[in-house]
């Protein structure tokens, strides 16, 4: 009977004190957490001006600027009846991210979107997504927190698997954009599109099982039909389009941003002062353009500039103040190509793409001097090889430029005759500028020819199209981005293969000229006036008109 007395008492203190210790421990935590609770109370009052970078933002679609054909591909693309993934191509800075971020909104005030007015735009960067092999943490699908991780949490204890959603869930029913799209690794992006086809993310998890009571419905119905992901992917990418894996390609819509002329970064800057409530003295906007590469840089700039004035109480920004922010900002003048006002005897104006939707306006140098022994053929100014990251792989790429120069050389000898053996050629790609090689083709035949007939090529034409040996001209990619390059740099005729010609170039104030053979090529370049009496193959014509040309005659 003592003996039963003493065990119930030491069993009792036992728990009294257990209770005891838990009841302190609980009300120091609650004490801990309303000391918290407070200092982010008083955290959440303290409020800075709105971020000037958040003011100087386009507001709506109309205010993204020189990217009408891209907004209206987005618009046609995610403000219809059944919205569609997008693929969105573009050098940096140039609007991609901020038209993403509009294009939610017009859907939602379009009548037929399926998007509803709660509709989230959630915004991820794929170099910021590690990934993560186990999946214990995966921000971008979710992942299940199994009770070996969560610790003593409520349902760590009860030994319940507790999924997270992911931002695919997070996105549900609305946009997902996924800035830097080309850099998923390419586990993660198996996963994106195993969830685009499910239209929900499925979880798994060795703690569960499907009639475990202690596991509340709502898990239950997670692991049993999966956790809702039903949005529309907008993938950004600097990238090239054959960078990213045909996979995802395949299931979306490309649409290509420009990078941004002068016109265009001037007009953003304008926008952003606006938008900003903030006058400029005349010649800002002209003073930007000359140094910003890209609608970033010129925001930026405006910016700054407009934090200049301010320190000196004012709403205006002037010329001196932005000259100052260049200044110290060590940015470096655009230095934009034009074409020679003089034709020049082995000069030839190519053209280049990247992205296909970033045209650039190059020289091409030829010089070629009579040899004894046997000639040679020499390329400088191109990258010999490039590093490709493709979906994990390294791939190293030949320069297509040094082929493109072999095709050229031999063209002369097969289509003219030449004899190229008699001659030491040099050519020369200045500016380090990317040379797509084989749509430098034409260039390259034209640039050689003049070096050795040394006869002059004019300085308003321009040139794309790939040449086959025997003197075929093939079509290229990007000829629009091209032709706009040309006119910016001053360009009056372009030559493009025939299989590239457009209804729309008709409207454009440029001469384009199609060619299907090199010979039309080396006519149209050198069957002028002051090259009266050189040779040039097959009959001597008067130069064809556009019209005539284009239309095959
Ligand atoms: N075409 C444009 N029209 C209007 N504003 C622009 C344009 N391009 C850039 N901007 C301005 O520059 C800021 C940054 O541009 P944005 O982030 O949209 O570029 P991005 O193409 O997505 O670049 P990145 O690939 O580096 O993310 C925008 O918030 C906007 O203020």
């Amino acid at each position: 009977m003592t003996l039963q007395f003493f065990f119930s008492a030491v069993v009792g203190i036992y728990f009294f004190s257990l209770l005891y210790s838990q009841r302190s421990s609980q009300n120091a935590v609650t004490g801990e957490s309303k000391k918290e609770l407070e200092k982010l109370n008083a955290l959440e009052k303290i409020k800075l001006a709105e971020p000037l970078s958040e003011k100087t933002r386009p507001k709506n679609l109309s205010e993204i600027v020189g990217q009408e054909e891209a907004v209206k591909a987005l618009i046609a693309a995610l403000c219809g009846p059944n919205p569609q993934h997008v693929l969105i191509y573009g050098p940096p800075g140039v609007g991609k991210t901020a038209a993403a971020r509009l294009i939610l909104e017009r859907a939602k005030h379009t009548a037929c979107s399926p998007f509803l007015p709660s509709a989230k735009f959630i915004e991820t960067d794929a170099t910021t997504l590690q990934f993560d092999e186990r999946s214990i943490a995966d921000p971008l699908i979710g992942s299940v927190h199994d009770p070996i991780y969560q610790g003593s949490g409520a349902y760590g204890n009860a030994g319940v698997p507790q999924p997270k959603p992911g931002a695919v869930s997070n996105a549900h029913g609305g946009v997902l954009f996924i800035d830097e799209i080309g850099e998923l690794h390419p586990i993660q992006l198996n996963r994106l599109l195993k969830v685009l086809e499910d239209r929900r993310v499925k979880f798994e998890s060795a703690y569960y099982a499907s009639g475990d009571k202690n596991i509340p419905l709502h898990i239950h119905k997670i692991f049993r039909d999966g956790m809702p992901a039903d949005f529309r992917l907008v993938g950004a990418t600097t990238r090239n389009p054959e960078e990213i894996p045909p996979a995802l390609r395949s299931r979306c819509v490309e649409i290509y941003f420009n990078a941004l002329d002068k016109n265009s970064v001037e007009k953003i800057a304008e926008n952003a002062a606006k938008n900003a409530g903030v006058s400029l003295e005349d010649g800002v906007c002209e003073l930007i353009s000359q140094f910003a590469d890209n609608g970033r840089d010129a925001v930026s700039i405006i910016q700054t500039s407009i934090s200049a004035a301010a320190t000196e109480g004012r709403k205006n920004v002037t010329v001196k103040d932005t000259e100052w922010v260049l200044q110290v900002g060590k940015y470096q003048p655009k230095v934009i190509a034009k074409c020679a006002s003089e034709p020049k005897v082995g000069v030839v104006n190519g053209l280049s793409v990247a992205n296909l939707s970033t045209g650039y306006f190059m020289k091409i140098e030829a010089s070629a001097k009579k040899s004894a022994n046997g000639g040679s053929v020499s390329v400088s100014g191109i990258i010999e090889s490039e590093q490709l990251e493709m979906r994990g792989r390294r791939l190293i790429k030949k320069s297509t430029a040094k082929e493109s120069v072999e095709n050229a050389v031999t063209v002369l000898k097969n289509v003219f005759g030449i004899n190229t053996a008699d001659f030491d050629i040099h050519i020369n790609f200045p500016g380090g500028i990317p040379v797509d090689g084989p749509s430098a083709g034409i260039a390259l035949v034209c640039a050689v020819y003049s070096a050795v007939k040394n006869i002059k090529m004019p300085s308003d034409i321009a040139l794309t199209g790939e040449v086959s040996i025997l003197g075929s001209v093939y079509a290229v990619g990007g000829v629009a981005s091209k032709i706009e390059a040309a006119q910016n740099a001053n360009i009056k005729r372009v030559i493009i293969p025939r299989d590239n010609y457009r209804r729309t170039f008709e409207d454009l104030p440029i001469e384009i000229i199609c060619a299907d053979n090199i010979k039309d090529v080396i006519k149209i370049c050198f069957n002028t006036a002051e090259n009266e009496g050189v040779y040039v193959p097959g009959e001597k014509l008067m130069i064809a008109s556009a019209s005539e040309v284009n239309s095959g005659k």
